[in-house]
């Protein structure tokens, strides 16, 4: 990887919802970077943490997946660099956190929550703040997969039935929007309105029933994050 060129990107985005916006990128890594990226990754995954009221992480029963940051290699850096002119040309990268893939086998899943944090003690300017935005992305999920969708549960159901190529459209909308774990695709949401947390923004990952996915998710914060926290020292 060493030589590695950074490709122009593919991807086509379509706008989901304008408020809070979300926006669904297909195609949003290429399948060799999901190749690297399950290399780079397995062998690493420990099991997932959350952050408590004190800012103190925690193995919790609300996120029973395995999880790991990469370092910045050049195909990671490739991505984050996408990531980054994604939201605009203004968005440096030491907003950046390190990217971190998530495993989930049979039964694993993150009950809801959001993205952006509660606690003070994880939004001090040592961490840039809060996330402002989040990308979920499909990294790869077994060709028999069943379940292991994102659930948003407080948004409305799509109003095109185009979208049912994406979401789940059997199960009724009483429980929000489920995009499914198609490899290479992405979502993307903005978790802050106005300063605050958007608690509209809240999702799970659902719990996979049969097969397994890998994810990926790949936050920027509102500021820069202190460099103890960022992969981009190298
Ligand atoms: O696994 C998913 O579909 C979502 C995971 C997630 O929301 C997270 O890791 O923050
Ligand atoms: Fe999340």
């Amino acid at each position: 990887t060493r030589n590695y060129t950074c490709p122009q990107h593919l991807y086509n985005v379509q706008i989901f919802s304008e408020d809070p916006l979300i926006i669904y990128i297909p195609a949003f890594i290429t399948p060799d970077e999901a190749s690297h990226l399950q290399s780079i990754s397995s062998g690493n995954f420990e099991s997932s943490r959350i952050a408590d009221q004190t800012g103190q992480q925690h193995l919790a029963k609300t996120r029973t997946s395995r999880s790991t940051s990469l370092s910045s290699d050049p195909i990671v850096r490739c991505i984050e660099e996408r990531a980054l002119q994604f939201q605009g040309y203004d968005t440096p990268r030491t907003h950046l956190e390190p990217l971190q893939a998530v495993q989930y086998s049979i039964g694993e899943n993150y009950k809801p929550h959001t993205d952006w944090f509660t606690s003070p003690a994880q939004t001090t300017p040592e961490f840039g703040g809060n996330r402002a935005t989040s990308f979920f992305v499909y990294v790869s999920a077994s060709e028999d997969i069943a379940g292991g969708g994102t659930q948003f549960p407080l948004l409305d159901a799509p109003s095109n039935e185009k979208w049912c190529e994406v979401v789940n459209c059997d199960a009724g909308w009483d429980e929000g929007v489920t995009f499914r774990p198609i490899p290479q695709n992405a979502v993307f949401w903005r978790n802050m309105k106005g300063g605050k947390g958007d608690k509209r923004t809240l999702h799970a990952g659902l719990p996979v029933q049969r097969g397994q996915k890998l994810g990926m998710n790949i936050w920027t914060r509102e500021g820069e994050l202190d460099g103890k926290y960022r992969s981009d020292r190298i």
